[in-house]
């Protein structure tokens, strides 16, 4: 989390121990929100209205690491949106306020009853809940819908249950998404997200190979985050000029060159300049192929000036612009 979060006009609530009198008294929703696709938003925006009509803080309540994270260790899915891009979106919806509970073994065996009267009702002063339909919590996920309305009459709160947003007759949630993005739907993942699937992250200093062979590009290690997509994919690049920018990027391990840690690298068309430190966002259009090791680096040179005309080519039809052609492509 970085401090220009802080400063923006939705209120992040860093841990349960950051509650303050002044945040008694809410309208709240809870969950992972996980790429807050379009059936999160649309549970959100009903949160944003109920908040406006009754005077109070549109609040959600988050959780890092996600449960899964913590329970499944390195084999919990991978996820669409790192906090700070969850962050992102939920300003957009609208929301006033982000609790962000710090989600360890001994918040997880936290009763149902516990949750609702210590947190909601005490601490959050909850006066309209809104949850899908499909929400469970508390220890080992007791708690449901039919317990927090009988909460709601003891402590004085309405609950309401959201329908299921569907696409396609498909219910929109992170698993369906996720699913997506590894069979390369990328075309189904924007109309599930209501939005292209984009990451985000600050360029670092690479090995300074690609420029050697004519292909400089942006380094994004993605950290501890494994990205739920793999491959060379044709991207636009956002947040360096107001145009979003052509590219080609590969999301990978760079087995070629030895590479370790996966890491999201992208070659911008027709631009140069220092990006070193610059905050990005990679916009995926389309997938070309998959990440391969190959016998010499001249082979992986050739391969990605294929890829790099093959993108040009895929973005010109699509945005129906023609690229000026560069390094002799
Ligand atoms: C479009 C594109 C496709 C790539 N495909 C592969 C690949 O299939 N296999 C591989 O080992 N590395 C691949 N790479 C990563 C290169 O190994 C890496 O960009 C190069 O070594 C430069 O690394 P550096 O930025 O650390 O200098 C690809 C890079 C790009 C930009
Ligand atoms: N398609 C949807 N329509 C309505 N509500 C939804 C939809 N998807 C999620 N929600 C609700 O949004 C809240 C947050 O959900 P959560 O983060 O668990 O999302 P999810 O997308 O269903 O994730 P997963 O695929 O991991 O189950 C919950 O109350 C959930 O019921």
């Amino acid at each position: 989390m970085s401090t220009d979060i802080v400063k923006s006009p939705m209120e992040l609530i860093r841990g349960i121990p950051n509650i303050q009198p002044y945040h008694h008294g809410c309208v709240l929703t809870i969950g992972n929100f996980d790429g807050v696709h379009l059936g999160h938003q649309t549970l959100l925006k009903q949160v944003v209205a109920k908040a406006h009509s009754m005077g109070l803080a549109a609040t959600v309540m988050t959780f890092e690491p996600q449960p899964q994270e913590l329970f499944a260790g390195d084999k919990a899915p991978a996820r669409l949106t790192r906090f700070r891009e969850k962050y992102v979106e939920l300003k957009k919806v609208g929301i006033d306020r982000l609790l962000c509970v710090n989600f360890n073994h001994h918040f997880a065996a936290m009763t149902a009853e516990y949750f609702v009267e210590c947190l909601l009702v005490k601490q959050l002063g909850v006066k309209f809940l809104v949850i899908g339909d499909d929400f469970r919590f508390g220890q080992e996920r007791r708690g449901d819908f039919a317990m927090l309305v009988a909460a709601g009459k003891k402590y004085g709160f309405e609950v309401i249950s959201t329908a299921s947003f569907c696409v396609s007759q498909q219910r929109v949630s992170s698993t369906a998404i996720r699913h997506a993005l590894a069979n390369n739907e990328l075309e189904q993942v924007e109309q599930m997200l209501g939005r292209p699937y984009s990451i985000r992250g600050r360029v670092s200093h690479g090995r300074k190979l690609g420029r050697t062979i004519g292909f400089p590009t942006a380094n994004i290690p993605l950290k501890r985050r494994v990205a739920p997509v793999a491959g060379v994919y044709a991207v636009e690049v956002l947040g360096i000029t107001a145009a979003p920018i052509a590219g080609v990027a590969n999301v990978g391990h760079r087995p070629t060159v030895q590479g370790v840690r996966q890491q999201l690298e992208v070659h911008l068309f027709d631009y140069q300049a220092d990006l070193y430190g610059r905050q990005l966002e990679v916009v995926l259009r389309h997938k070309l192929r998959d990440e391969q090791k190959f016998e010499s680096f001249d082979a992986l040179k050739l391969q990605i000036e294929r890829d790099a005309q093959a993108a040009r080519v895929w973005l010109s039809e699509r945005n129906n612009v023609q690229f000026r052609p560069s390094n002799g492509i």
